[in-house]
């Protein structure tokens, strides 16, 4: 049978920090050949699937190593001879001979690199790319791109409290026409920076490094930035935040150390809605804590009309975590990265409980990343509306809009941006 899998085999490979990851390599009996490679965060959910890295306990303490032996010795012959097509059967063979809630006895790492190389080796066994494979005969829409202009928080060793500062162009009508804006608004933020002073490179994910006195100073050079471009802040290009404020305070305290200030969850919450009430901001993600939903509640229900609330950290791409937050009104959307919680079906799973309550839904990369763009392609199998990857000037990052542009070129005439579409009812009916 063409479709069989015939061999799993597991490799260290490095990733865009330079540190170890995961590479798996799935071969079906018909020759068909998958790959894919395990992406790494640096702002983490303490709910997430936990890799077998490299660096000591905080991940897993046992090493890349040990997650590419757990493929050859233990992945590969629990999935051998079966139906690469049967993504869930293929997923739900992982979870079980892992059986721990967060994949950490075979690792995060491990479990997800299988799991997308299948996905992979599928559609090459059906010579289609995955996007297809996945879509089948629905309709999909190119994503709107949410682009980082400057890094912060974790990837830019804290020089901003606010992690990513992001910019999204609902009305370009093209997603080559969104990348050639943000690269217009990216070049006029270089330039401002180095009129602030000497420009110190770029951040984990190739938002400029960040030199700024306050968190406002930031939020008015990426203003000043869409308007240095010839783009109308708040009208053609608007800010997208990650606060990621995991990294910020455990729900009880937040500080905000560019600021010098330390808040509770209330005044966390007046801080970020006063922020959007004095810039173009669209959407903001994490405002909150991962368990403090109380702030995250404040914040969707003082905004959420107008403004997308993302969850990442909070929903760390579990369903049952989706329903919680749509239960208590959390969040009107979702982030959505394979390695939160390891396998592309349980991922799938979390898209589709944020769809089924009216959310937005953003495929999100890693701040590690590769060379591999397989999200580009769930992006657009699984019509997410969205795609978050990072910034320009980096090619790990690139290659992902790069993959874009070609799936872009490959639906010709049929490619429908996502555009304003991509948000939850209410934004897109204020954006329209
Ligand atoms: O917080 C995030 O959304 C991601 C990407 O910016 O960062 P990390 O991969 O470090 O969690
Ligand atoms: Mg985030």
């Amino acid at each position: 049978m063409t479709h069989r899998i015939d061999t799993v085999i597991g490799r260290q490979l490095w990733d865009s920090r330079g540190r170890p990851t995961v590479e798996a390599e799935v071969r079906l009996a018909g020759g068909a050949i998958g790959r894919a490679i395990a992406p790494a965060g640096a702002s983490r959910g303490a709910h997430e699937a936990i890799d077998l890295r490299d660096g000591g306990a905080a991940f897993g303490g046992m090493g890349v190593a040990q997650a590419v032996a757990n493929v050859m010795r233990e992945i590969a012959p629990a999935l051998a001879g079966m139906d690469a097509r049967d993504q869930s059967a293929v997923d739900a063979a992982l979870v079980a001979l892992d059986g721990t809630p967060t994949k950490q006895r075979l690792g995060g790492n491990a479990v997800v690199a299988v799991s997308m190389a299948v996905l992979h080796a599928a559609a090459a066994a059906e010579a289609v790319p995955v996007w297809r494979w996945l879509a089948q005969d629905r309709a999909v829409r190119l994503p709107l791109p949410e682009i980082q202009i400057f890094g912060g928080g974790a990837h830019a060793g804290r020089r901003t409290d606010i992690q990513d500062f992001m910019v999204m162009a609902p009305h370009a009508g093209s997603f080559r026409r969104a990348l050639e804006i943000t690269d217009e608004v990216y070049r006029a933020a270089g330039r401002l920076m180095a009129e602030l002073g000497p420009l110190a490179g770029v951040a984990d994910e190739g938002g400029w490094w960040p030199n700024f006195a306050s968190n406002e100073q930031a939020l008015d050079v990426l203003t000043r930035s869409i308007d240095t471009a010839g783009y109308r802040p708040g009208e053609d290009v608007f800010i997208s935040l990650d606060i990621a404020a995991n990294e910020l305070g455990n729900g009880a305290t937040y500080r905000l150390a560019l600021d010098d200030r330390a808040m509770n969850g209330a005044a966390m919450a007046e801080t970020v809605i006063g922020w959007t009430q004095r810039y173009p901001i669209i959407s903001v993600e994490d405002p909150a804590a991962q368990d403090d939903l109380a702030t995250m509640t404040a914040v969707t229900a003082a905004i959420g009309d107008r403004v997308q609330v993302i969850g990442d950290d909070v929903l760390v791409t579990r369903a049952e975590r989706v329903e919680t937050a749509a239960a208590a009104k959390a969040c009107n959307a979702a982030l959505i990265k394979v390695n939160q919680i390891g396998t592309v079906t349980e991922a799938k799973a979390a898209l589709d409980a944020a769809r089924a309550h009216g959310w937005g839904t953003i495929v999100s990369a890693r701040s590690g990343e590769t060379e591999d763009v397989m999200i580009a392609h769930l992006a657009v199998g699984w019509d997410a509306g969205q795609f978050k990857v990072g910034s320009f000037t980096r090619s790990e990052r690139m290659a992902k809009w790069n993959e874009m542009l070609r799936i872009e070129e490959a639906l010709g005439a049929r490619a429908d941006y996502a555009g304003a579409g991509a948000f939850a009812a209410p934004i897109a009916a204020a954006l329209t």
